[in-house]
């Protein structure tokens, strides 16, 4: 993985140094894993009633969140899952089974508590936070975060999908949610999406950093057939041909061919793992996000847990990547953060046998004979 250069941050934000300074802080804040805390939960882990080793990856996840928070033994309490929704104009090129409308139709469901994902927080005691960055429709409700950027984004087909201070503007909207969520105290995060269109933009994102061809990870998002996905690969080759995004510039790929909700989740990423706050990613559109962030700073991408493995096949991609194993594989392709907050059950599992086992002197159980 290779960082953006600092230059190459300013080289594309000339005229808006308040908000590049703002994003290179947060950037700079994030910081190397606590390797005592994880030392000593790794000893912790040793002396608990059980054969060494024998609770697989909930052992690694337990250490891992010990170096995330720097103690050895690490809690979750209070959960939140972020949901940032906006709308793409490459809607307008035929690219999704559904039509553009679905986005604030979908906020308005998850305001009422109707969606997958509203039926899975509660399950999980995780709080939801709706985020209105960019759809294309005016929402209101008074547990609706308005933080509207644009009224969707540009049509990459056409255009740059973002201007240079939208996208500022939706990684600082991601910064300041995720500043407010951790004031209200906060152990995990999980992030979603909703935004009809935006697999299109995560395919032409992970193309882009991810050097691929966009075949290779283009799926059929909400359920398009194998006609309508060939079209929406030309749509992608059209797209990255006209923008020609820099591979070696998170930003500016993110600006190009992104969208509103995904730089918003950057933001989001950035300033959770600046916080030493663990993020669980959902599916292949938050994937996308987490690798924008990771290009910015490698060092984010321990603070991240990949909570499953979206159908989508530039997922997998991603978090090969990324070297991140999923949690769960359990077919899912809906988004809105539901892999992820399905997952924060394996890393509280993970924390419960951690923290409460017994050691064998505790318990008098025999340790393991000298070989
Ligand atoms: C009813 C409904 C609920 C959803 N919840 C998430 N998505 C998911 O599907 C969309 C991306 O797929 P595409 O790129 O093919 O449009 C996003 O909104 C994503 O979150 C939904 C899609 C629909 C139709
Ligand atoms: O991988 C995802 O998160 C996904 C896939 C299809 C549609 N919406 C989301």
């Amino acid at each position: 993985m290779s960082q953006t250069p600092i230059s190459s941050l300013r080289g594309i934000t000339r005229g808006f140094s308040m908000s590049i300074e703002q994003i290179q802080e947060r950037l700079a804040l994030v910081q190397p894993l606590d390797k005592e805390a994880m030392q000593q939960a790794a000893q912790h882990q040793q002396q608990l009633t059980k054969p060494a080793g024998s609770l697989g990856r909930l052992e690694e996840i337990a250490i891992r969140l010990a170096g995330i928070q720097g103690t050895s033994l690490p809690h979750i309490q209070q959960k939140s899952v972020i949901v940032m929704a906006g709308d793409h104009g490459v809607t307008r090129e035929g690219v999704s089974a559904y039509p553009a409308e679905v986005t604030p139709q979908m906020v308005l469901n998850f305001l009422a508590g109707g969606a997958a994902i509203n039926a899975l927080a509660r399950q999980a005691q995780a709080e939801v936070v709706i985020v209105d960055i960019g759809v294309a429709a005016p929402l209101a409700h008074p547990q609706l975060i308005s933080r509207k950027v644009a009224l969707g984004s540009a049509n990459m087909a056409e255009r740059p999908a973002l201007t240079r201070e939208q996208l500022f503007e939706a990684i600082q909207v991601g910064f300041e949610v995720l500043d407010a969520t951790a004031e209200k105290g906060c152990h995990l995060i999980a992030i979603g999406e909703m935004g009809i269109g935006n697999t299109t933009a995560a395919s032409a994102i992970s193309a882009a950093l991810l050097r691929q061809p966009v075949d290779a990870l283009t799926g059929h998002g909400t359920g398009i057939n194998t006609e309508q996905r060939q079209h929406k690969v030309r749509v992608l080759e059209r797209a990255l041909e006209l923008n020609q995004p820099d591979p070696n510039d998170a930003l500016d790929v993110l600006a190009k061919v992104g969208g509103l909700e995904i730089a918003g989740l950057t933001g989001v990423i950035i300033a959770a793992a600046a916080r030493r706050i663990p993020v669980l990613i959902d599916g292949f559109i938050s994937g996308s996000a987490a690798l924008a962030a990771c290009a910015l700073n490698p060092a984010i991408r321990n603070y991240l847990f990949a909570g499953h493995t979206s159908v989508e096949p530039g997922h997998r991609l991603i978090l090969e990547h990324l070297q991140l194993q999923p949690l769960l594989n359990l077919n899912m392709r809906l988004g809105e953060g539901t892999g992820a907050v399905l997952a924060m059950h394996i890393l509280e599992a993970a924390l419960h046998t951690h923290n409460e086992m017994a050691t064998f002197a505790q318990a008098g159980v025999s340790e393991k004979e000298e070989e």
